[in-house]
C-alpha cells in the first residue's frame, strides 16, 4: 500500500501539518520573546542605580531566568520540528468509555488548549505500552507505580523526514517489525544512534527497570547494551527529574574513542550534562595525576603475543587477577587497620599536667566514634575535640596557677615582716609567676598544634608502595593465604612499575580504596547513578570500590562474558558480582539474547566460534530475522595476496555505498604492517588506542580495540599470529566478527591457521 492509499492518510497529513505549524509558531514567538527579554535585561543594566538598584536587579534576574527557560524550550522545538513524532497509539483506559490518540515523540509537547499532550514523551509511563504491548489488553505502571490497564486499539508508526510524511505503518498482531528491519538494514557512519522508535520489549524492560535495584545485564554482542544504557539514563533523568540532576549520572565506558562513538546519543535524547568518562580517567581525577598509567592494553597484547598455554599460568595474569580480587581488598583493609592503630597516641592531651583528653578518649574518637569517616578526616574531628576541651579548661588552669602564686606571695606578705629582703623575695616570686603564666599562655596557644603534630599525614602513594612492594607485609596481612613466592612476584612486579612513577590499570582500584579509607576525597562526590558499559572487563575490586566511593546501590551494569577478552584481570561470571558486591535478593539480573546488529549469516558463523569455548555461561546470540550476504572466509598463499585482496574488497565495498569499513587484525603490530602497505593506496586510518575520535570511512585496528564499535563492513585480516583454539583468541575473533552490520570477509594466510580454515570450510 502506498502512503496515499492509507485510509487515514488525510487525517495524518493534517495532524502532521498542524503539529509542525504549532511548533514553528512557538519557535517564532520564542524568538520574539528572546529579543524582548534581552532588551529588558540590557535596559535594566543601563538603569542600574548603585544606591537603589533593587528594581533593576529584580528585572535582570527575572528576565535572565525567563531567557534561560525560553532557550531551553527553543532548542526543544527546533529539535522536534523536522520529525515531531514517530508513532501513535490509540488507547482506551479501563473504565473509561473514551479512546484517546497519543502521538509519541522524543520530547513532550503540551498545548494549553488540549486535554491530551500534543506529543507524548517516549519516556512517559503510558508510552511504555507502545514498546511492550501488542494490540489488545495492556498494562503499564503510572507515575505512582500503580498498575493501569486498558485496550491498545492501534499501534502506528510513521516515517517522517524534514516535516514530510513518508510512510505510515500499522502494526497488527502478527506483523514483524518492518520499521526495525528498515532501521537495521541502513548503512551507518561511525556514531551510535538512538533507537527510540524501535526499542524492543525486552530492551524496554531494562530501560524502565526499577531505579532502586542494582541491575546487571548480560547481553550478547549487538543486543543493544550500549544503546539501552544511554536510553536508560535518558529515561531516569526524565522520570526522576525532581530527585536527580543530569550531572549526577555517570556512564563509564572502556575508552575515549568509544566515548566519542556514543557521544551523540544522550544529547539527541534530550539528556545533556551527563558525565561520560572512562574508569581510568575518573580514577585519576580522584587520586591525582602524580603517577602515569602504563598502556593498559600492553599486558593484553603481550598475552596475545606469547604462547597462550604458558601465559595462562604466567605471573602476569596471576598478579593482575590478585590486584583485582576481594582478597587483595581484604589485605588492604587489614593494612588500613594497622595504619589506624599506628596513630593511637602514647600520651594524654594535657595542659599544665591537667588531662584534657585521655589516650582512651582520643583512641575512641579515632577508632570508634568517627569510624565512618576516612582516617584523616577523623583527625580533624579529634582536633575539634581538643580545641573544645582546651577552650573550656584553659581559663580555669590559668586562674588556678595564678591563684597558687598569689597565695604564696600573700603568705609571705602576711608572715614576714616588711623588709628589703621580703620585698626582693616577693619581686622574685612575681617575676616567676608572670613567667609561668606567660608559659601557660604560650602552651595553651600551641597545645593543640603540638598534640596534633603526632598525627603525621603521608602521601597516598607512600602507603601503596609500602604494602604492594613489601613481600613480608603482603604475607603477614594475607593471614597466611599468600605464599612467599607469590608475594615476592607481586612485590617485584609492582616495584618495577612504580619505580618509573607509573601505575597500571589494576592499581587504580586499590589506590582508590586507600584514598577513600585514609584521606577521603577533596571534593564531595556528587554522582548518584552509575552506568557501566563493557562491564565484563571489570574486576570485583573495581565494582567494590566504585560502590563504596559513590556510596550507592544505584548501578546499571552491562556486559557480555563472551567478549571478556580481559578475563585474566576481570570477572568470570555475573554471579560473583551479584553475590559479593550487591545483595542478590534485591538486585535484578536480566539477559538479552537477541542480537540486532548483524545478519543471520554473520551471527551464525560467529556463534560457531563461541561454541568452541567450553563454558556454559556463554550464551549464543540469536540474530533478528535479517538476511545478508554469506560471510566470506578465504585463504591465500602469501601475505601480499591477503593484503591485495583486502584492498580490492575495500574498493568494492565503497563502490557499493558502505559508509564505514573496518579492517580488523589480531595484534597492533600486524595492523601497523598492513596499514603501511595499504595507506599508499587507500585513505585508511590506523587506530592504536590513544585516539579520541576519527572521521574516516576506512579504519584498521586490532580486535581488542574494536570492542563496542560497529561498522557496515568488516574485513578480518590475519597474516602473522594465527588465532588459536583458545579462549582468548576465540573471544578476540568473536569480537571482530560481531562488529559487522552487513558484510564480513575473512582473509588469512594459509598454513597452520586451523581455526580460520575451519570457518572457511563451513
Ligand atoms: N531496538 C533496536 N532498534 C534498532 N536498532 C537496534 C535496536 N537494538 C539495537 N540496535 C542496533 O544494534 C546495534 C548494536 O547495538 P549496541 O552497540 O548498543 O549493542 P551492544 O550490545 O552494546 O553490542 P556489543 O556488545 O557487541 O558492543 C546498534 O547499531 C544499534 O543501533
Amino acid at each position: 500500500m502506498t502512503l496515499r492509499d492509507h485510509p487515514d492518510y488525510e487525517i495524518e497529513q493534517k495532524r502532521l501539518e498542524e503539529t509542525v505549524d504549532y511548533i514553528e509558531n512557538n519557535i517564532g514567538s520564542s524568538e520574539k520573546n528572546k529579543d524582548l527579554y534581552k532588551a529588558e535585561i540590557k535596559d535594566a543594566y543601563s538603569n542600574l542605580d548603585p544606591t537603589d538598584s533593587s528594581h533593576s536587579y529584580m528585572s535582570i534576574m527575572l528576565h535572565t531566568r525567563l531567557l534561560d527557560e525560553l532557550e531551553r524550550n527553543f532548542e526543544r522545538f527546533v529539535k522536534a520540528k523536522d520529525k515531531p513524532y514517530f508513532a501513535r497509539i490509540d488507547f482506551q483506559e479501563e473504565g473509561r468509555n473514551l479512546t484517546e490518540k497519543f502521538y509519541i515523540g522524543k520530547l513532550s509537547l503540551l498545548r494549553p488548549d488540549w486535554e491530551v499532550p500534543m506529543i507524548l514523551d517516549w519516556r512517559s509511563p503510558l508510552a511504555s505500552v507502545y514498546y511492550d504491548g501488542r494490540l489488545g489488553h495492556v498494562t503499564y505502571l503510572n507515575d505512582l507505580g500503580e498498575e493501569m490497564s486498558g485496550e491498545l486499539l492501534l499501534k502506528r508508526q510513521y516515517e517522517i523526514e524534514n516535516k514530510q510524511l513518508k510512510n505510515i505503518m500499522d502494526v497488527d498482531i502478527t506483523a514483524t517489525d518492518t520499521f526495525l528491519q528498515a532501521s537495521l538494514g541502513e548503512n551507518k557512519d561511525n556514531r551510535l544512534k538512538d533507537i527510540v522508535s524501535t526499542i524492543q520489549a525486552e530492551q524496554n524492560a531494562i530501560i524502565r527497570s526499577d531505579i532502586n535495584k542494582p541491575l546487571i545485564v548480560q547481553g550478547v554482542a549487538g543486543s543493544g547494551k550500549t544503546t539501552i544504557a544511554l536510553h536508560r539514563i535518558a529515561y531516569l533523568i526524565y522520570t526522576y527529574e525532581k530527585s536527580f540532576y543530569p550531572e549526577e549520572f555517570m556512564i563509564i565506558a572502556p575508552n575515549r574513542l568509544f566515548l566519542n562513538y556514543i557521544s551523540g546519543v544522550l544529547p539527541e535524547l534530550g539528556a545533556d550534562n551527563v558525565k561520560q568518562t572512562t574508569y581510568a580517567d575518573y580514577a585519576f581525577e580522584l587520586i591525582g595525576n602524580k603517577y602515569k598509567l602504563t598502556d593498559s592494553e600492553e599486558k593484553l597484547v603481550s598475552i596475545i603475543n606469547t604462547n597462550h598455554v604458558d601465559s595462562q599460568n604466567s605471573e602476569l595474569i596471576k598478579v593482575s587477577a590478585f590486584k583485582g580480587s576481594l582478597a587483595f581488598k581484604n589485605i588492604l583493609a587489614r593494612y588500613v587497620k594497622e595504619i589506624e592503630l599506628g596513630y593511637i597516641p602514647e600520651e594524654d592531651f594535657k595542659l599544665e599536667g591537667c588531662t584534657l583528653m585521655s589516650i582512651k578518649e582520643v583512641k575512641n574518637a579515632l577508632l570508634r566514634d568517627y569510624n565512618h569517616l576516612p582516617l584523616y578526616k577523623r583527625f580533624e574531628q579529634i582536633e575539634k575535640h581538643l580545641r573544645f576541651r582546651l577552650d573550656k579548661e584553659k581559663s580555669r588552669i590559668y586562674d588556678e596557677a595564678k591563684l597558687s602564686y598569689d597565695k604564696k606571695i600573700e603568705t609571705i606578705r602576711k608572715n614576714e615582716p616588711d623588709s628589703e629582703e621580703r620585698r626582693l623575695v616577693i619581686v622574685d616570686l612575681l617575676n616567676i609567676r608572670d613567667a609561668a603564666l606567660e608559659k601557660i599562655k604560650r602552651n595553651t596557644k600551641n597545645a593543640v598544634k603540638n598534640y596534633m603534630s603526632q598525627f603525621v599525614k603521608k602521601d597516598l602513594f607512600h602507603y601503596y608502595i609500602e604494602i604492594i612492594t613489601s613481600e613480608e607485609k603482603l604475607i603477614a596481612l594475607s593471614q597466611g593465604k599468600l605464599s612467599s613466592e607469590f608475594a615476592s612476584v607481586v612485590s617485584n612486579y609492582s616495584k618495577k612499575i612504580l619505580q618509573m612513577n607509573m601505575v597500571e590499570l589494576e592499581d587504580l582500584a586499590p589506590l582508590l580504596y586507600l584514598k577513600h579509607r585514609i584521606m577521603g576525597f577533596e571534593n564531595s562526590i556528587n554522582i548518584k547513578y552509575v552506568v557501566i558499559d563493557e562491564a565484563q572487563d571489570f574486576s570485583l575490586f573495581q565494582f567494590y570500590v566504585l560502590k563504596k566511593i559513590f556510596n550507592t546501590d544505584f548501578f546499571t551494569i552491562l556486559g557480555d562474558l563472551s567478549q571478556g577478552i580481559h578475563s585474566y584481570r576481570s570477572i568470570k561470571d555475573w554471579k560473583m558480582v551479584l553475590e559479593k558486591i550487591f545483595e542478590p535478593d534485591s538486585s535484578r539480573f536480566l539477559k538479552l539474547e537477541q542480537s540486532y546488529r548483524t545478519t543471520i549469516e554473520i551471527m551464525d558463523l560467529a556463534n560457531e566460534v563461541i561454541k568452541l569455548i567450553p563454558n556454559d555461561e556463554l550464551i549464543l546470540a540469536k540474530p533478528v530475522v535479517r538476511h545478508g550476504d554469506v560471510p566470506e572466509a578465504t585463504a591465500f598463499e602469501t601475505k601480499k595476496e591477503v593484503i591485495a585482496a583486502a584492498q580490492k574488497m575495500v574498493s568494492e565495498l565503497m563502490a557499493e555505498g558502505y559508509k564505514s569499513i573496518a579492517l580488523i587484525g589480531k595484534t597492533p603490530e600486524e595492523c601497523k604492517k598492513i596499514h603501511k602497505e595499504l595507506k599508499k593506496e587507500l585513505n585508511i586510518k590506523l587506530i592504536e588506542g590513544k585516539e579520541e575520535e576519527y572521521d574516516n570511512t576506512i579504519v584498521i585496528m586490532p580486535s581488542y580495540l574494536s570492542k563496542g564499535l560497529e561498522f557496515d563492513a568488516v574485513i578480518i585480516i590475519n597474516i602473522d599470529d594465527v588465532y588459536q583454539e583458545e579462549e582468548l583468541d576465540l573471544k578476540l575473533l568473536y569480537v571482530a566478527m560481531t562488529r559487522a552490520q552487513h558484510r564480513l570477509h575473512i582473509y588469512f594466510k594459509k598454513g597452520n591457521n586451523r581455526l580460520l580454515e575451519m570457518l572457511a570450510d563451513l
